[in-house]
């Protein structure tokens, strides 16, 4: 799903991104701010602990997100994707750093900025809905532009173009505990995107949703982000769902980034065995792109073979590949950078069904 290229992420400066988070630290306890800047800040997680009483909730994380890119925050619990979450609006009052939203640098906002961030700007869709009970499906999401003065006719006119967006038709008069878990978090994501923020921040919110839902939930955000094309900064621990989701992947241990990157360079490059761990158990096909598989063109190589682009993921190319007698040409755009013999799919796909057995 990506829109934001390698290329325009990697490139991506606090100017041109949609969010930039520089050097962000949230320690918990007493006197936090005097622990950054020493030598105890260095210190792991759980010897500050033990020394100080302090927990780095988050220790000096950056990374940038593009316009439109899908950015997903992963790792098991007590890696600090919520606190980093809730640090992004101040829902918790960092330690130290920055974070520029539109390039707004939100831990320097007065309070009038800020509440025009949280109103207008950054919409959350939280595990728990927060549905108000009394209140119609409508009202629910009409709920955020009524905060904002709008009139109710022009806030009910706006909430029932959501409705149909997120697949709600019909339902506008019903209440929440009328609804099944699955049509709550859709009021909720409805209710996000009333007020049609830049971005949009998701904690965990299909972690309590049965899988067949969950997996309706996924698509329904994939395909959102499609017509969309909203920022979105998505917290899970499932790794699937961050492969799924995102165009991008950062890996939380301890507070500290582990690793970002596309799914491809998690799955095909770990940066440690940390990471590897995670996803020895990922279809590799399924992630890996022809680049990860691809060998330097030779002189006497035919030039007869299908020509693929050097994203096409290997589960995808693997029919059409073994069906030519040629070996696959891989271009990235019109340039060719490798070819792709049979045995190089085969050594993919058969790994994984061996994994399988
Ligand atoms: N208010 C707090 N006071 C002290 N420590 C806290 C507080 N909030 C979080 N922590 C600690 O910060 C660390 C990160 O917690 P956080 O909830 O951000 O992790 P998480 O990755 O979101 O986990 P989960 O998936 O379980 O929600 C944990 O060690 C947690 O115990």
């Amino acid at each position: 799903m990506s829109v934001a290229t390698e290329k325009d992420t990697a490139t991506a400066t606090s100017a041109d991104s949609a969010l930039s988070v520089r050097n962000l630290w949230k320690i918990f306890g007493p006197r936090a701010d005097r622990i950054i800047g020493t030598p105890d800040a260095q210190l792991s997680r759980a010897e500050l602990k033990a020394k100080t009483g302090c927990v780095a909730g988050v220790k000096d994380v950056s990374f940038e997100v593009a316009p439109g890119e899908v950015f997903v925050v992963m790792g098991l619990s007590g890696s600090g994707k919520s606190t980093l979450v809730r640090c992004l609006t101040r829902l918790i009052e960092p330690t130290a750093g920055s974070v520029l939203i539109d390039g707004i640098d939100v831990t320097t906002a007065s309070d009038a900025q800020l509440r025009d961030l949280r109103r207008n700007r950054v919409s959350m869709v939280f595990q728990h809905f927060g549905l108000l009970p009394h209140r119609q499906v409508i009202d629910n999401i009409a709920y955020g532009l009524e905060i904002r003065g709008m009139k109710k006719k022009e806030r009910r006119a706006k909430a029932e173009e959501v409705v149909s967006l997120v697949g709600l038709d019909g339902f506008s008069h019903s209440y929440p505990d009328q609804l099944s878990g699955g049509m709550q978090q859709r009021v909720g994501l409805a209710r996000a995107l009333a007020g049609d923020p830049s971005i949009l921040l998701f904690d965990e919110p299909f972690s309590a949703l049965d899988p067949l839902i969950r997996r309706d939930m996924q698509n329904e955000v994939i395909r959102l982000h499609r017509d969309l094309r909203k920022t979105m900064v998505f917290i899970t621990h499932d790794l699937q769902e961050a492969l799924k989701l995102g165009d991008r992947i950062l890996i939380m241990r301890d507070g500290e980034i582990v690793q970002v990157g596309a799914p491809d360079e998690v799955v095909g490059a770990p940066v440690d065995d940390y990471v590897r761990d995670f996803v020895s158990e990922v279809p590799r096909s399924h992630v890996l792109t022809l680049k990860w598989v691809m060998r330097e063109p030779r002189p006497d190589d035919s030039m007869d073979g299908p020509v693929m682009s050097c994203d096409t993921i290997v589960r995808q190319a693997a029919k059409a590949a073994l069906a030519s007698e040629h070996p696959v040409r891989v271009v990235d755009g019109e340039r060719l950078i490798g070819i792709v013999d049979d045995d190089a799919i085969l050594r993919v796909v058969v790994a994984e069904e061996q994994a399988d057995q």
